[in-house]
């Protein structure tokens, strides 16, 4: 069958032909109604602690851009949060739109965001990544959301780049990048239980979405816009609209750290 991805043919819509999953109980992303949310006081801050020496490479995947981390020991980590485990930071990437008034996945009050961040982490209670994304408790992805304003000096280092990884399968080493300079000032977040939000759509995610944006400016978001979802050589078809739109809450609670 074809290859997933974010067209006509290959689109979130067209998903669940290939992964049944698409249509399950704790899918993601969803629309956060913050008036719905329910305040947990024994909900703990985020520790987020990265080390830039594990930066490994920024990549193409034909997906979206992404930079990988080396995760064989505990240096860049999530703790505490909603979470009960400690988790390694695997990879970030970026969902975004074709135009500064949509590209998010998950939206607020039915807001949409011109793009947004996942955070990767998996629970080391597992062996290894693949083992803990087929659990349910296995991964813990934090999204921020980006909102048109200020230049934004962080992304411009992921943005100088793009020239490298252009074309899907493209990578280049990437190394000394502190994620922790694409964080909000302030970590106030909503969490529920949900799935990664591209095929295989595994529902083993718990999602962690910041309140608070971080800026990008509109011409960083073009630049994000000149990669293309086509390999070298291939007609030349521009890395945009990347997101699944929000999937039904199903009785779902969301939760938040804040009042
Ligand atoms: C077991 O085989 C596997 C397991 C997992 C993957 C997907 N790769 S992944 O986990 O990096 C993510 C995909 C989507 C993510 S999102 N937008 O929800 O943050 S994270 C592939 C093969
Ligand atoms: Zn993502």
């Amino acid at each position: 069958s074809h290859a997933w991805g974010y067209g006509a043919h290959t689109g979130p819509d067209k998903w669940a032909d290939s992964f049944p999953i698409a249509n399950g109980p704790r899918q993601s992303p969803i629309n956060i109604v913050p008036g719905d949310a329910s305040y947990d006081p024994a909900l703990k801050p985020l520790v987020l602690k990265y080390d830039p020496s594990t930066c490994l490479e920024i990549l193409n995947n034909g997906h979206s851009f992404q930079v990988t981390f080396l995760d064989d020991i505990d240096s860049s980590t999530l703790k505490d949060g909603p979470v009960l485990f400690n988790h390694r930071l695997k990879q970030f990437h970026f969902h975004w739109g074709s135009s500064d008034d949509h590209g998010s996945e998950h939206t607020v009050a039915g807001t949409k965001y011109p793009a947004e961040l996942h955070l990767v982490h998996w629970n080391t209670k597992y062996a290894n990544f693949g083992e803990a994304a087929s659990q349910p408790d296995g991964l813990a992805v934090v999204g921020v959301f980006l909102k048109i304003g200020e230049e934004n000096p962080n992304l411009q280092k992921l943005i100088d780049e793009f020239d490298s990884i252009k074309t899907k399968d493209s990578q280049c080493s990437f190394a000394d990048f502190n994620p922790e300079m694409l964080l909000p000032g302030c970590l106030d977040y909503w969490t529920y239980e949900g799935s990664l939000t591209t095929p295989p759509l595994l529902e083993s995610v718990t999602w962690i979405v910041c309140k608070e944006p971080i800026s990008v400016s509109s011409e960083q978001m073009a630049k994000f816009r000149s990669l293309l979802f086509s390999g070298e050589g291939e007609a030349e078809c521009c890395m945009v609209d990347n997101y699944r739109p929000p999937q039904p809450l199903r009785g779902r609670t969301v939760r938040a750290s804040f009042q």
